[in-house]
Formats: C-alpha cells, sequence, structure tokens
C-alpha cells in the first residue's frame, strides 16, 4: 500500500491538523476544473433552469469540498481570487476587495449584502462586475445555509462559525448561537477551514426561519430601491412585480425571489437582540444551567473566586492550577457561575457606566486579517509597479506599489497646503485630548517645538523623503499588510521598510496631512535600539507614508510562537520581555503611549533583539472605519490584547463627533505587555478560546487570563497577573517590571530537602 506524506496544517487559531497533500491539492484542481467547465454568465442568467441549478451545486461542492481539507491562509486567499475572476472581477477587483478584508469565503460571507455593495462602489467595479459579484455571493452563500441545514451536527460544514466575525444579514454564524436554547457555543476556530463543532450532548439548533415574502397588489414606486439579488431596479410593484421580506426588509423581483433562498438573514437589529437577549438572560440565570457546561474546577475552589486579591505567593512553581481566577475553556456555558464570585466581592468598579454591559449591547466587530502577502499578489503588486514605473519613464519608482484613490490626488494640493509646517494648535490639542482618553494624558505631553513652534517647519523637513528617491524592491515589494496600511521593500540609501498608511478614515481630505503627522510625530522623536528607526515620512500625491530600518529578521514574535511555533525557554522569554519593557517604559518616559502592543508589532532580528513597531496610530475612528455605526474593523486576535478598561469604552455605535476616543494609558500598554508576556511563557494567547466577543465580555466581568501550568517562578507570576489587575493603577509600571526582571538570578536553584541526612551546620558553628 502506498503511504502518503501527511503535512502539518497550522490554521490560523494556531490549531494544527494534518492534511495529506494530495487530497488538498486534488480538491483545489476539483475547484479549479468546475469552474473552467462553466461560465459565470450562464449561472447568473435570468433563465434560471434545472442546469443552472446543477452549475450552481457542482461548484458549491467544489468549494466545500475544498473547506474540508484545511487550507491555511495563503491558500484561502488563493481560492478567494479564483472565485472572484471565475466571477469576472479584474485582478485590480480582486486586490480592491482584499484590501477591505475580503480574502477569504468567511469574510465574504460576514458582509452584508449592503456592504458588499459599498465596498464594490468604492472599488468602482463597474455595474456589470458588482451585479455578478452580489448575485453569485447570494448564490454560494444559500448553499452554505442550505448545507448547514441538512448536515448533521459533526458533519457541518466549515464555515465562518462564531459572532467573532458578525453576519449581519445572513445566515451563516449564526448555527453557533442557539436561538432556542440561548447558549453561547464555543467555536474551535475563526477561519472557515475548521468546522465548529457543539457540545456532543447538546444538537446544535440550526437558525432556519423563512422569508415573510409579502407582496402588495398596490402600485408601488421603489425609488431607488435595487433588487437584492440581481440589483436591478425594482421598480413599480405591478409592472415589474417585487416583494419584501417582513422580517428582514429584503426586496426581490418575484423571479428572483426562489434564487434567494428560503432562510430569511438576520439584519444587524435582529443579531443585536440576540446579544441583548443573551446577557438579559444572563442576569436573569438562563446560563445556570448546570446541565450545559461543567463548572470550572477552579471555580470551586476558594483561592480562585477573587480576581483582584494578591496572588498566593506560596503557590509552587510547577502547580498546574492557574494562578488566576479560572474561565474555563470559553465562557461557552454557564458564564453566570464564572461571574457571579467575582461580582460578589468586586473591589474594582468600572469607571464609565456608559458601556455595553449597561445597555446590554455588544459593539459588532469585523476581523481583518493583516497578513503577508500570497505569490500571486506578489506577481500582481510587481506588475502594477512596473508598469507605473515604465509609464513615468522610471521615475516614480513607488507609485505603482502604493494603493491609493484617485481622490486623494485631486485632492493633493490640500495636502501641499497643510505640509506647510507642523500640524496646526487646535489639531494638536485635539489629539492629546485623545491620547489622554479622560485620564491622565496632558497637553505638555508634546514637544512642541517641534510639532509647532519656530523650529516646526526646519523639523519636519530635515524628515521629510521625496517618494522618488525610495526605490522599491522590483522583485517582491510588498512585505505585508495590516489593518491600516501596508509594508513595502525599499531602498533609500539601504534597505527600508516602507509603510503606507490607509488614511480613508479621515473624510476631509484637508485634513488628512495634518493628522498624519500627528501619528508620524510619535515616531518622529523616537531613538532607540528595540524600536523600529524612524528615516523619515512622506506625503505625495495623496500618499502617506513613513520609511523606517528594515527589520532583517522580517518574522515577528507572533510568526515565531503561533505559525513556526518555537517554544521558547526561560531565558530568551526574559531577555525578549526585558527589551519590550525598556522600549515601551522609554515610549512613557517620550510620552508616547504604544496603544497596539502586540507579538505582530514585535519583530524578532534575531532571537536576542526584538524591535517594536506600529505604536500610537492605533484609534477608534480608524477601527471603525469603514464600518461607521455598523462596527469595528479590527486585526485578528486584537481583543485578546485588551486592556479590560478599553474593552469597556467600545462604543456600540461609533459617532465621529460624540465618542470620545479609547481611553489609552500607560497601564493598558502594560496590560497588553502582560499579554505578550503570557503568550511567551505559553506559547498561547490569552483568552485564546475565545471569540472577540466572548472575550469582550469576559473582560467587561473583570476575567483574566487563566494563567496554566507554566514554569516560572512565584514572583514572576504575581508580576504577571499585577500586569492583568483590573484597576488601571493596581497595574505596575514597565519600569517597575524591568527591574523586577533584571534583578531575579539568571538561573533559578531548586532547594531541595536531600534524601539522605547531612549536617547542615559547619562543624566549627556545632561547637
Ligand atoms: N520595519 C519592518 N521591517 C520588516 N518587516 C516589517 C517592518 N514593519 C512591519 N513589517 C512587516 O510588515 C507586515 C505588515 O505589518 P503591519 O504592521 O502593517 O501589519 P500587522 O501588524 O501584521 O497587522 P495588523 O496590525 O493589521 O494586525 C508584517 O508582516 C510585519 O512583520
Amino acid at each position: 500500500m502506498r503511504s502518503k506524506t501527511v503535512t502539518r496544517t497550522t490554521y490560523s487559531n494556531g490549531s494544527v491538523n494534518t492534511v495529506a497533500p494530495d487530497v488538498k491539492a486534488k480538491a483545489v484542481q476539483d475547484l479549479k476544473d468546475v469552474l473552467k467547465l462553466t461560465t459565470i454568465n450562464r449561472l447568473l442568467t435570468a433563465s434560471y433552469d434545472e442546469e443552472s441549478k446543477n452549475i450552481e451545486r457542482k461548484i458549491f461542492s467544489a468549494v466545500y469540498q475544498m473547506t474540508k481539507v484545511g487550507l491555511i491562509d495563503r491558500e484561502k486567499r488563493e481560492i478567494n481570487a479564483i472565485w472572484f475572476s471565475f466571477v469576472g472581477l479584474s485582478a485590480q477587483n480582486i486586490r480592491h476587495l482584499e484590501i477591505c478584508s475580503i480574502t477569504d469565503f468567511n469574510a465574504l460571507f460576514s458582509i452584508t449584502n449592503q456592504e458588499l455593495r459599498s465596498l464594490a462602489d468604492r472599488g468602482r467595479l463597474d455595474v456589470e462586475t458588482k451585479r455578478k459579484l452580489l448575485q453569485s455571493t447570494v448564490i454560494l452563500q444559500n448553499h452554505w445555509n442550505d448545507l448547514y441545514s441538512s448536515t448533521s451536527t459533526d458533519d457541518a460544514p466549515p464555515g465562518p462559525s462564531t459572532p467573532a466575525i458578525v453576519t449581519s444579514n445572513h445566515q451563516f454564524n449564526v448555527p453557533s448561537l442557539s436561538v432556542t436554547g440561548v447558549k453561547m457555543i464555543q467555536s474551535s476556530s475563526m477561519g472557515f477551514a475548521t468546522a465548529p463543532k457543539s457540545p456532543k450532548t447538546a444538537s446544535r439548533s440550526i437558525h432556519n426561519i423563512p422569508h415573510k415574502w409579502h407582496r402588495s397588489t398596490k402600485l408601488r414606486w421603489s425609488g431607488d430601491g435595487v433588487c437584492h439579488f440581481c440589483q436591478r431596479p425594482l421598480g413599480f410593484g405591478i409592472l415589474n412585480a417585487w416583494e419584501k421580506c417582513r422580517s428582514c426588509k429584503w426586496k426581490v423581483h418575484t423571479q428572483c425571489k426562489g434564487r434567494v433562498g428560503d432562510s430569511c438573514g438576520l439584519t444587524p437589529d435582529h443579531l443585536r437582540f440576540l446579544f441583548d437577549k443573551l446577557i438579559q438572560e444572563n442576569n436573569g440565570g438562563m446560563w445556570k444551567d448546570p446541565q450545559s457546561v461543567p463548572a470550572s474546577r477552579s471555580m470551586n475552589e476558594p483561592a480562585f473566586q477573587f480576581p483582584d486579591t494578591a496572588i498566593d505567593s506560596s503557590s509552587s512553581t510547577n502547580s498546574s492550577a492557574p494562578s488566576t481566577p479560572a474561565l474555563p475553556l470559553g465562557i461557552n456555558g454557564n458564564v453566570s457561575s464564572l461571574t457571579a464570585p467575582y461580582r460578589s466581592e468586586r473591589k474594582f468598579l468600572f469607571p464609565d457606566t456608559e458601556n455595553y454591559s449597561v445597555h446590554n449591547r455588544l459593539p459588532i466587530l469585523v476581523i481583518s486579517e493583516g497578513d503577508h502577502p500570497s505569490t500571486t499578489e506578489i506577481q500582481q503588486e510587481t506588475e502594477n509597479h512596473n508598469k507605473l514605473a515604465s509609464l513615468s519613464g522610471g521615475n516614480i519608482e513607488s507609485e505603482g506599489t502604493i494603493v491609493g484613490n484617485q481622490e486623494d490626488s485631486v485632492e493633493s494640493h490640500h495636502d501641499v497646503e497643510a505640509d506647510q509646517g507642523g500640524p496646526s494648535q487646535e489639531a494638536v490639542d485635539k489629539f492629546n485630548k485623545r491620547a489622554d482618553g479622560g485620564f491622565t494624558w496632558e497637553r505638555h505631553a508634546w514637544n512642541m517645538s517641534t510639532i509647532r513652534g519656530p523650529n516646526a517647519q526646519a523639523s519636519w523637513n530635515e524628515v521629510t523623503i521625496q517618494l522618488e528617491t525610495i526605490e522599491f524592491d522590483k522583485q517582491a515589494p510588498i512585505i505585508g499588510r495590516g489593518r491600516f496600511g501596508k509594508v513595502l521593500r525599499g531602498f533609500h540609501y539601504g534597505d527600508v521598510a516602507v509603510k503606507v498608511y490607509n488614511m480613508d478614515h479621515i473624510s476631509d481630505h484637508s485634513k488628512r496631512a495634518e493628522e498624519f503627522k500627528l501619528e508620524v510625530s510619535a515616531y518622529k522623536n523616537t531613538r532607540h535600539d528595540n524600536i523600529a528607526l524612524f528615516l523619515g515620512y512622506f506625503m505625495n500625491d495623496g500618499k502617506y507614508g513613513m520609511v523606517m530600518s528594515l527589520s532583517r529578521g522580517s518574522q515577528s514574535l507572533y510568526t515565531l510562537l503561533h505559525v513556526v511555533r518555537e517554544k521558547l525557554d526561560m531565558a530568551t522569554t526574559r531577555k525578549i520581555a526585558q527589551q519590550i519593557c525598556q522600549a515601551v517604559s522609554y515610549l512613557h518616559t517620550k510620552k508616547i503611549l504604544h496603544k497596539d502592543l502586540r507579538s505582530k508589532n514585535i519583530l524578532l532580528e534575531s532571537k536576542n533583539k526584538v524591535v517594536i513597531t506600529d505604536f500610537g496610530i492605533l484609534s477608534m475612528k480608524r477601527l471603525a472605519y469603514p464600518r461607521g455605526k455598523l462596527g469595528y474593523y479590527t486585526s485578528r486576535f486584537w481583543t485578546n490584547y485588551l486592556a479590560p478598561e478599553l474593552a469597556m469604552a467600545i462604543k456600540t455605535e461609533y459617532d465621529e463627533y460624540e465618542c470620545e476616543d479609547f481611553p489609552f494609558t500607560e497601564s493598558s500598554d502594560v496590560y497588553a505587555f502582560g499579554c505578550v508576556w503570557f503568550e511567551m511563557l505559553t506559547g498561547m494567547l490569552a483568552f485564546c478560546h475565545e471569540t472577540p466577543h466572548q472575550t469582550l465580555f469576559a473582560k467587561s466581568q473583570g476575567v483574566r487570563p487563566v494563567l496554566p501550568n507554566v514554569k516560572c517562578t512565584p514572583e514572576l507570576k504575581e508580576l504577571l497577573v499585577a500586569c492583568f489587575h483590573t484597576a488601571p493603577h493596581e497595574r505596575p509600571s514597565l519600569t517597575d517590571i524591568h527591574a523586577k526582571l533584571t534583578a531575579l538570578p539568571k538561573k533559578q536553584r531548586v532547594n531541595r530537602s536531600p534524601s539522605f541526612p547531612v549536617m547542615m551546620k559547619s562543624y566549627e558553628s556545632t561547637f
């Protein structure tokens, strides 16, 4: 019998599956074949005959088969690109959608028809392509849903599984929330490659609510309304008959009705209602069902019932008991039993009463994934780059690699005006206010002579780099892409990394340059061995970017821990922790807050040296873009590092004019540092078993990360647990942590009592 080579596939959630490469290759090939067999035009014809249905089914089963084999992120993106090009999208359209985080089917299914339409509009997809995209997405989603309804619990198709990525109009995530049982079921994954598994004891309740179509016999004019399925105008009710679902408010032509599926989608309001219900029911004891999830062992132990008490320093270094109050694997069940003991004795009361706990609402989070680009993307990027370079006579080396929209260049004169000095006094004030978030940050935080003052212009000029002088790598210009922009590889008197920022969240183009300068100014004044070296910035033709030293290793701590899955020894962990402490406390002395300290933003130059990046950028406004009131686009695992006071500050609906930014403080950076340290010690993310919403909820309830069995001294454990204190002012400062880390002896000597009798005292002292 021929033995198969089996590879380990690491999922984005860190789990590992074994998949025979030939099985995977076959699945991918099947999809390509079936796509080759047919054309989307046939699939999307108005005459929806039996043959079209068969084609649909074939395509879907190929897609489904492929999702079963477990794909890594890069493969998911490639498949997504295959699907999009089959639908008729150009490479540029695909790039646009990817930039908007539609990188796999999961993401595609997670956004509403309306959001997809607005993404298509922003990407300037032509009418026909947009129609095909929307229509084909509905078809695919329907199949997915059908399959969900017809599949047994264990064989459920892999799919967007949890409220982590919230579907506001479609039902793909909903199976993980049982409407009747109202239990939050923990998902095993946030990616579409792994199937959400329900506990075996409780069968999964499938959301399957039929549409309530209503057809008015009156003559109705629907204004500019378009059919949700075919995207053509609805027109008059009688002439071109259309119907409206009373529940989800979808309007479709009568002839399209058959193709939108039998199951009614959940609108954002429905979804909120569901969450509201979950939280309310929790108060009413709905989650107290003792059958649902066995209570955590630690919950019955008095030692672990209170999060804010100092840790028992007598705990053994190799104890397997968590040193913090345990959140049992997921808060997927008996949450009240978890939180009740804390509530009864909780010392800390959150200062902000305007939070979602009070209003019984959780904000909607959509997870976008910054990632390494696929080969196809690199090729695409390189082609664009070279094409533009040749068009401009090789002058504008960078233009092709930088994504910006035409509006930016139209408005660029504003930028030039704004470039004639530092940001305005008003902006600086606003920025300082934003930074303090109502806590401790002061206006005098900024060195006014560098931002605004007699030397401001000269100071900015010194760090301005002309875009034309940067030579971008022709082979593989793009290093990676994040939530707020992308990083390119270039040459500017040496190898450099160029981070191109997306400033679309500032709708007023004339304000972009000013805002960008405020963000960059955090970098401008930093000089530290463990901080990415700022070399300069550019603002050309509506492109905003920063040039910094290229980290040689090009590997982040996240990649090392969760992709390469390397276990760090105590000495390395300590060294890295010390360096992070030094770097971030340096920033704090410069009155700069990191705001986004995560293992992804810690680059490893070598095992002995880290460099931190991406500081001072994050804001609620950035996260709220482009969803606005609909929720936030966040990086994956962002909530895991979020300090509880920040988690509490996220408003369910973001309003630019009314909402304050996050109340970032040095202490929130300390919390994030604790999470990174935790990650290094355990190889796992804090709250790794929770979905983002569960994490937010848990944090709002004062739940702290569970520290599993780690080999470290009680002092270190105590220090780590102190970083997770719910009250920000109780957390230690990074300088203190660094001092304690340094003071610890290099090697812990274990004082074991010998198994044989020894003379403990010296000969002299005995007599
Ligand atoms: N100075 C640098 N040198 C080398 N690589 C870098 C540098 N700065 C960033 N990178 C890499 O570029 C990629 C994108 O970085 P970026 O900070 O934009 O996003 P991210 O942190 O991965 O994602 P997000 O912040 O959205 O979660 C990452 O893989 C990162 O490791």
